[in-house]
């Protein structure tokens, strides 16, 4: 079966002042597939999954998700369409606890009464493993607890497009253990869009890689074509510590 493109940018371009971030950039997001986005810091990653989103505006170019031009929506209007998305920076509501935190992500998707909703969070805190640590304010749990926990606010929307810009940062090993295990366990169910420096969590989770370098597209392929592609070996897996 001819997988479905859930997601489609055609000449999508940002610049800011004279800095050419994004440059008419050509992707396709086949459905239900997990998707690594990679390159040196700076390429445009984060840019380019923020125009994505609607947080960042596009210069020219378009945005096609399931078919329709979401270009000039507002992000909670994609975010109702079904695209989800956590950030770089930790982005949680550090006074509240971390149940509410998640429950204000599925109001803003899920229109259902507060039984509803909280039978939503509390199976998304138990699944991402914060259960137990439902009713402590966000800012005081561990870094790695708050990422988790941002996560689960993504997910607590039941994303068709669920994209992580640098998830594993900061995480211990055994958290991106359990992460690993997550995004696999979405697989097939949920595109994942990834942006992720940890090859080894690439290699591990993603079932094919787009490499941005300068603000395009450098190659796009398999995990083992873009490993074996000599200009990505040059301009980035040369740089990082690749595991194997
Ligand atoms: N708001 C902004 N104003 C001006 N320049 C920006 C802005 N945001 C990003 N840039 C520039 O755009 C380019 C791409 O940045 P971007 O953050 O998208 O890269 P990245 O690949 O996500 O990098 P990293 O891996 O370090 O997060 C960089 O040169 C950056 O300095």
């Amino acid at each position: 079966m001819a997988a479905v493109t859930i997601l489609e940018t055609k000449g999508l371009t940002k610049v800011f002042g004279g800095i050419h971030a994004n440059t008419d950039i050509d992707f396709q997001l086949p459905e239900g597939q997990v998707m690594a986005l990679i390159g040196p810091n700076g390429a445009g990653k984060s840019t380019f999954v923020g125009m994505l989103c609607g947080r960042i505006p596009a210069t020219a170019g378009q945005v096609i998700f399931k078919g329709e031009d979401i270009s000039a929506l507002p992000a909670h209007k994609r975010i109702a369409m079904g695209i989800a998305y956590t950030f770089q920076i930790t982005s949680v509501f550090a006074n509240l606890p971390a149940r509410e935190n998640v429950a204000l992500a599925a109001r803003r998707k899920h229109r259902l009464d507060e039984a509803g909703i909280l039978a939503k969070v509390d199976a998304v805190l138990a699944r991402i493993g914060l259960a137990d640590r439902a009713d402590q304010i966000a800012g005081d749990l561990s870094y790695g607890h708050q990422r988790l926990l941002e996560i689960a606010m993504g997910l607590v929307q039941e994303p068709e497009l669920f994209i992580l810009d640098e998830p594993t940062q900061g995480l211990a090993d055994s958290e991106i253990t359990e992460f690993v295990d997550l995004i696999n366990g979405l697989k097939g169910s949920t595109t994942i869009l990834l942006i992720e420096h940890n090859m080894d969590v690439v290699m591990r989770t993603a079932q094919a890689i787009t490499v941005l370098n300068f603000g395009e597209i450098l190659a796009s392929g398999s995990p083992s074509e873009i490993k074996a592609n000599a200009e990505v070996q040059a301009a980035y897996l040369g740089t990082v510590h690749a595991e194997d």
